[in-house]
């Protein structure tokens, strides 16, 4: 399996280098070159069987020669082994025709921990072979950072960079960034908002000089690893609900855009989804550009769903990609122009994309009184986030498909928003319950590429 870059100008990779690659040196995202398609009979035979084998049985085409059955198998029971759950993504039903697939039952109570836990283990496997050590820099509105600082931390052959925006993140998602005390694991609090963050690590790949120097690798969903771990709960979920023989649909809440790209993935390999719909809180740039065609970037609002305050998604680059029939030039055209404040979709792209993704958007007080009425129907405590997932779907479900909502972090993470809905604040798990108690490492960064790189050549200097 060979990997291309979504502006056509960087070099074809297999899928090791793609994941150690992170962004293609053209500026764009590694994509597969096809994307293999499942039989009926081989989606029906995923019934029954653990998170563990589907994840192999559906990742295993995408990874080539990179590791050997065993190895690979070994990876996949070590990465999801510290779950709390036996089923990794329990789904549970809400009502008639509607369920919630809990993404939160890893170590840092989110859904990137699906990805996160599987690129931890598979860059050490890769790393160590090579003999190779890794700079790793990742932006974060709060969960993907966690994740990583969890999944890298006390690894060897890897310095972990994660820059967050200062002061808008929750205070748990904080706390898991700051606490670990590991040496090789970095927490940055930067000016300004999510997109500056990752604007600030494309600029790092871009700038050849430091991301050579550095060997720099990304653990953002710009790394195709990442999408591709997230494609595996599609596939559990719907075989649970009777897929191949039955349709089902999906509403993800969305901000970088990845998680419903990975359901994007999981159609184009056969999976039956009906439709997939794109949830996006007050910073609806997704919403109203799946509506008009119109992408301008038009500032953040800050939302009690923090990690979805986004307006640069970057792997809608990867939708546009496909929509745009695979057209590198286009697509490179479109992002020179989101840089000077945005962009207009070609009328064939857009209806493309309209034929693929539906979308919605949810305001603050219609995410509050989605916690506060699902916890009164069915006893569910949603997080903001998958509140907003919630809303949209009931507001586009119909009524022969079921729906299944992603629930993309656990409520204690975001309890001040769960609390103020509800007037239930809800707990860490026990594992966890000192979070509060641990001490913080964190260094204060401003909004300036220069200090960043200067503040990571110093660190993995000493
Ligand atoms: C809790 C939570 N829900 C939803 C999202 C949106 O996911 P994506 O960026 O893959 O669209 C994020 C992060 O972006 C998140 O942290
Ligand atoms: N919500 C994310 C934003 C970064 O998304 P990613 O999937 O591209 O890593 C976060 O929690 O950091």
């Amino acid at each position: 399996m060979k990997y291309i870059s979504t502006r056509g100008q960087a070099p074809v990779l297999s899928f090791e280098e793609a994941m150690l690659t992170g962004l293609a040196r053209d500026g764009g995202l590694y994509v597969p070159e096809t994307i293999p398609v499942l039989s009926h009979d081989e989606i029906a035979a995923l019934a029954g069987l653990s998170y563990e084998e589907v994840a192999f049985r559906i990742m295993r085409p995408f990874i080539g020669e990179t590791f050997t059955d065993d190895a690979f198998r070994e990876i996949i029971a070590k990465a999801y082994d510290g779950f709390g759950h036996a089923a990794r993504a329990p789904l549970v039903q809400l009502d008639s025709g509607h369920f919630l697939l809990e993404l939160f039952h890893g170590p840092t109570l989110a859904f990137k921990d699906f990805a996160m836990q599987l690129i931890g283990q598979l860059f050490q496997a890769a790393l160590k072979r090579s003999g190779e050590r890794v700079t790793i820099v990742g932006a974060t509105s709060g969960d993907t950072g966690s994740a990583a600082i969890e999944a890298f931390r006390g690894l060897d052959a890897v310095d972990v960079f994660i820059l967050y925006p200062h002061g808008r993140v929750s205070e748990v998602q904080r706390r898991q960034m700051t606490t670990p005390s590991e040496d090789n694991v970095h927490a940055l609090a930067m000016d300004g908002h999510f997109d500056d963050c990752q604007a600030r690590v494309k600029d790092m790949f871009n700038d050849f000089e430091f991301r050579d120097g550095v060997r720099l690798a990304g653990v953002n969903s710009i790394n195709w690893a990442r999408v591709l771990a997230q494609v595996v709960y599609y596939f559990t979920s719907a075989v649970s609900l009777g897929a191949p023989g039955r349709k089902v649909s999906f509403t993800v809440p969305t901000g970088n855009f990845g998680d419903i790209f990975a359901g994007y993935i999981a159609k184009q390999m056969g999976l039956p989804i009906d439709r997939l719909v794109v949830a996006t809180n007050q910073n609806d740039i997704l919403h109203r550009c799946l509506s008009t065609g119109e992408y301008r970037p038009d500032g953040v609002i800050p939302s009690i769903s923090p990690s979805m305050d986004i307006q640069v998604s970057s792997n809608f680059e990867r939708a546009l990609f496909y929509a745009y029939g695979q057209d590198g030039a286009a697509v490179s055209q479109l992002m020179d122009e989101l840089k000077a404040g945005g962009f207009t979709v070609s009328q064939g792209a857009l209806q493309a994309l309209q034929e693929l993704f539906d979308s919605g958007n949810c305001s603050e007080a219609e995410t509050s009184a989605t916690i506060a009425a699902t916890l009164k129907a069915s006893g569910e405590l949603l997080c903001p986030h998958s509140a907003v997932g919630v809303k949209v779907a009931n507001d586009q479900r119909q009524a022969d498909v079921p729906m299944i909502t992603l629930a993309t972090a656990h409520p204690a993470k975001f309890p001040d928003a769960v609390e103020a809905a509800t007037g239930e604040r809800p707990g860490l798990p026990a594992r966890m319950s000192d979070l509060y108690e641990r001490s913080e490492r964190v260094t204060r960064i401003e909004n300036d590429l220069g200090a960043i790189e200067s503040l990571i050549r110093e660190r993995i200097a000493n």
